[in-house]
C-alpha cells in the first residue's frame, strides 16, 4: 500500500517510523511519503493561511498550496513502478464534522492500493479544496470522534495505525486480529498473565486449566458482559436491555 501524508508539521508523523508500522515500511509492505505543505507555498514566508472571508476568529488554509501539494502527490505517486498512468489515491481529510472513522472503515481502506491524507490546521481548509480534489479523486472526510483536536495529524496517526495493522504481514500473528474490540461487534475479553496471584488477586480459575472449550465459552461470556456494561449501543436492542442469554448461546 502507498500512503501519502501532507502536513505543515511533517515531524508530527515521525511515530510512523517506529514499531510495527516502521518495520512494515522497512519490509516494503508500506510505501509512506510525508510532504510539507509549505513546500508548495512560494511567497517569501511560505504562507499557507489567511484570514477568513465573512470574518470570524482564526485563519483558514489557502487553496493554492493544497492544490499544488495534492497534484504533486498524484504525479509523484504515478511515477512509481507499475503504477497506472491514471491512478489516483483515495484522499482522507480528517475533520470533527466528518463521518465517524470505524473499524469497518479501517477494513475498507486497508483494501485500497493508495491512500493520501490531508492534515488541516487553523480553522480548517478552504472549502474549494474539497471540491477541487473531489473532481480528481475519491474524497472522504473522517472524524476520529466527537471532540476537537488542533489539527489532523493526530487523527492521521491513529487512522494509519488502524489501517496498516490490517495489512497482511504487518501484525506477525494474524490471530491477534481476531476477537479484538469492534472486529465482530463485541469488546475484547479481559486478559491475564503471570503471576497467577498478584496483590491478593487471583487469575480466573478457568484460565489456569487446559479446558479450551470452557476457556472459549468464558471469554465469549466476558465479551458480551463487558460490551453490555460499557457499550450497550453495540449490542442488538434485545440484548442491550438485558437479554444476553441469546447472545451467550452463539
Ligand atoms: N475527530 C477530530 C478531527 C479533528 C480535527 C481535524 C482537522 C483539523 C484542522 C483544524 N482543526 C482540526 C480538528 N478534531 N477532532
Amino acid at each position: 500500500m502507498r500512503l501519502d501524508v501532507v502536513s505543515i508539521f511533517p515531524e508530527y508523523l515521525a511515530p510512523l517510523d517506529l514499531s510495527l508500522i516502521g518495520k512494515a515500511r522497512r519490509d516494503g509492505l508500506l510505501d509512506l511519503a510525508v510532504h510539507d505543505l509549505r513546500d508548495f507555498a512560494h511567497d517569501r514566508h511560505r504562507t499557507v493561511d489567511d484570514t477568513p472571508y465573512g470574518g470570524g476568529a482564526g485563519m483558514v488554509m489557502k487553496p493554492g498550496p493544497w492544490a499544488e501539494a495534492l497534484d504533486h502527490v498524484v504525479t509523484q505517486g504515478r511515477s512509481r513502478d507499475n503504477s497506472a498512468v491514471d491512478a489516483v489515491p483515495t484522499l482522507i481529510i480528517p475533520g470533527p464534522g466528518g463521518e465517524p472513522f470505524t473499524q469497518q472503515i479501517a477494513r475498507e481502506l486497508a483494501d485500497e492500493p493508495w491512500l493520501a491524507f490531508a492534515c488541516g490546521r487553523y480553522e480548517g481548509i478552504d472549502e474549494r479544496v474539497y471540491e477541487w480534489a473531489g473532481e480528481r479523486m475519491p474524497v472522504r472526510v473522517l472524524s476520529l470522534g466527537d471532540y476537537v483536536l488542533n489539527g489532523g495529524e493526530v487523527a492521521v496517526l491513529a487512522m494509519v495505525e488502524a489501517i496498516a495493522r490490517l495489512l497482511p504481514g504487518v501484525i506477525g500473528n494474524a490471530e491477534s486480529l481476531i476477537e479484538e474490540s469492534h472486529e465482530d461487534g463485541l469488546l475484547e475479553y479481559p486478559v491475564y498473565t503471570k503471576p497467577a496471584e498478584w496483590d491478593g488477586r487471583a487469575v480466573p480459575e478457568v484460565l489456569l486449566g487446559g479446558n479450551h472449550q470452557a476457556i472459549a465459552k468464558w471469554r465469549h461470556e466476558q465479551r458480551i458482559q463487558r460490551t453490555a456494561a460499557r457499550r450497550p449501543d453495540l449490542l442488538p436492542p434485545a440484548a442491550a436491555t438485558g437479554g444476553l442469554a441469546e447472545l451467550e448461546e452463539r
